[in-house]
This record gives structure tokens, C-alpha cells and sequence, in this order.
């Protein structure tokens, strides 16, 4: 857990460790990918990140996961992608989103995946939110796919998610994509998200709170939070 008592100094930690990741998988690979979460939290981080003097062209980045509409949609993820990280000096990185214009994402799914075909597998970094629900990426509370998406032994790596809260179809990259990266950290602000997290860490189905399934897998998590 690392703690800020300032958001803008938690954006420079969390620049500086997915900033390390990035770099390091393209000393070793050539090349790297990142995936980032959307919603209001990442903002912040997006900006400081996209200073961040990395070789760039050589880095590719997409999301966690979606919300099925259009860029034109203040819903959409790519959109805060694009406005917010892919500036600076990142505006060199390519950027695979995650939506299409199929009218579902059952439909957009095949495009999709060929598209996240040119990145390079496994993640050397993945961003993950956290919803005041505790879900993380689009794994919702009674999501119709979530048994699948957070089975970490699954073999999907990219699934469709309806949900009650979800708002709006989603797509979601699933547990295994996330928990092979190199990097993985939660991105958490505010003392609400806290308590969210302090609960999710109590006992329970990991259905009841998806959270669960990433902090209870047998791998590093950093989580970063500030007030
Ligand atoms: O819907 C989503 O929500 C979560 C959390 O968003 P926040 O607004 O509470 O920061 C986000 O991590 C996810 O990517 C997004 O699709």
C-alpha cells in the first residue's frame, strides 16, 4: 500500500512505477504494452504519465476495459484516454481502444480482439480503478459473464459484460490478461474508496465484490491511494 497525503505526488509515484515497467519490458522486448482503467480517477496520473521522457513509440496502450458507446460519449474511456494521456510526449504511443462501431459488444468483439493482436502480450503494466461497488475493470456484481472473467484459470482474455450498475454494455479484458502483467497496481483516491477497499479485504464472495479476486490472487499488487 502506498499512501499520499497529496494526489499530485501519487500521480508522480505511480508515473514513476508504471513509468519503470514500461521501460523496462522495452530494454528487454522492444517493446511494451500498458493498460489503463478509465472513469474520473485517473486524470491526474494520465497527465503526469504523459510527460514522462519513455520511448513512447515503442509503447502501446489500451484499457481494462470499456463502456460500449461511442468516443463522442462523455462515458467513453477512450475519450479520457485520448484528452487526458495521449499528449506530450505520449502522444507518440499507439493506442488500441477497445470499442468499435458495432452495436454491441458481442458484435465488436472479433475486431477487438484482432486489434489487441499488434500489442505485446503479457501486459508489462495494467492500471486497475475500483467502483464505490467494488468492481475493478468491468467485473460488476452480478455481471451475465463474471464467473468467466474472473476465473483465473480462464481462456478468454477479452469478454462482454451486462450488469445492473454497469450503466451501459461493457468490455472487459479478464483476470488471467491482468494478473500475467509485469506491473499491476490499483489506483484508489478519496477516504470512500478506502473503506470500499478495507471492506473488500474482509471476508466474502469475490462475486459480491470483484475486487476480491485481484487482491486474493497469489501475485504482487501495489495499491496507491491518497485522500
Ligand atoms: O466504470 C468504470 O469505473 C471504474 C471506477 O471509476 P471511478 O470513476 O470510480 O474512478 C473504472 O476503474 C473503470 O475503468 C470504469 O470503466
Amino acid at each position: 500500500m502506498h499512501e499520499f497525503t497529496e494526489r499530485a505526488a501519487l500521480a508522480k509515484a505511480l508515473s514513476d512505477y508504471i513509468g519503470a515497467a514500461l521501460a523496462a519490458r522495452v530494454a528487454r522486448d522492444g517493446m511494451a504494452s500498458l493498460a489503463v482503467s478509465g472513469g474520473r480517477t485517473p486524470t491526474d496520473f494520465f497527465e503526469e504519465l504523459s510527460t514522462r521522457d519513455l520511448p513512447w513509440s515503442k509503447i502501446a496502450i489500451t484499457l481494462v476495459d470499456e463502456r460500449w458507446v461511442r468516443e463522442t460519449s462523455d462515458r467513453s474511456n477512450a475519450a479520457l484516454v485520448r484528452h487526458h494521456l495521449l499528449r506530450n510526449r505520449a502522444a507518440g504511443a499507439k493506442f488500441v481502444p477497445l470499442a468499435n462501431d458495432a452495436p454491441t459488444p458481442e458484435a465488436g468483439l472479433f475486431a477487438v480482439n484482432e486489434a489487441l493482436e499488434d500489442l505485446s502480450w503479457p501486459l508489462a503494466a495494467a492500471v486497475l480503478g475500483m467502483g464505490d461497488d467494488g468492481h475493478t475493470a468491468s467485473f460488476f456484481p452480478g455481471g451475465d459473464h463474471l464467473d468467466e472473467a474472473i476465473d483465473p484459470a480462464g481462456s478468454l482474455g477479452l469478454i462482454p459484460m451486462h450488469a445492473p450498475a454497469a450503466g451501459e454494455p461493457r468490455i472487459t479484458l479478464t483476470l488471467p490478461v491482468l494478473l500475467a502483467a509485469d506491473a499491476l497496481a490499483l489506483h484508489i483516491e478519496g477516504e470512500g474508496k478506502r473503506a470500499v477497499l478495507v471492506k473488500a479485504q474482509g471476508e466474502g464472495p469475490a462475486t459480491d465484490m470483484p475486487i476480491r479476486a485481484v487482491l486474493r490472487a497469489p501475485r504482487p499488487l501495489d495499491i496507491f491511494w491518497a485522500p
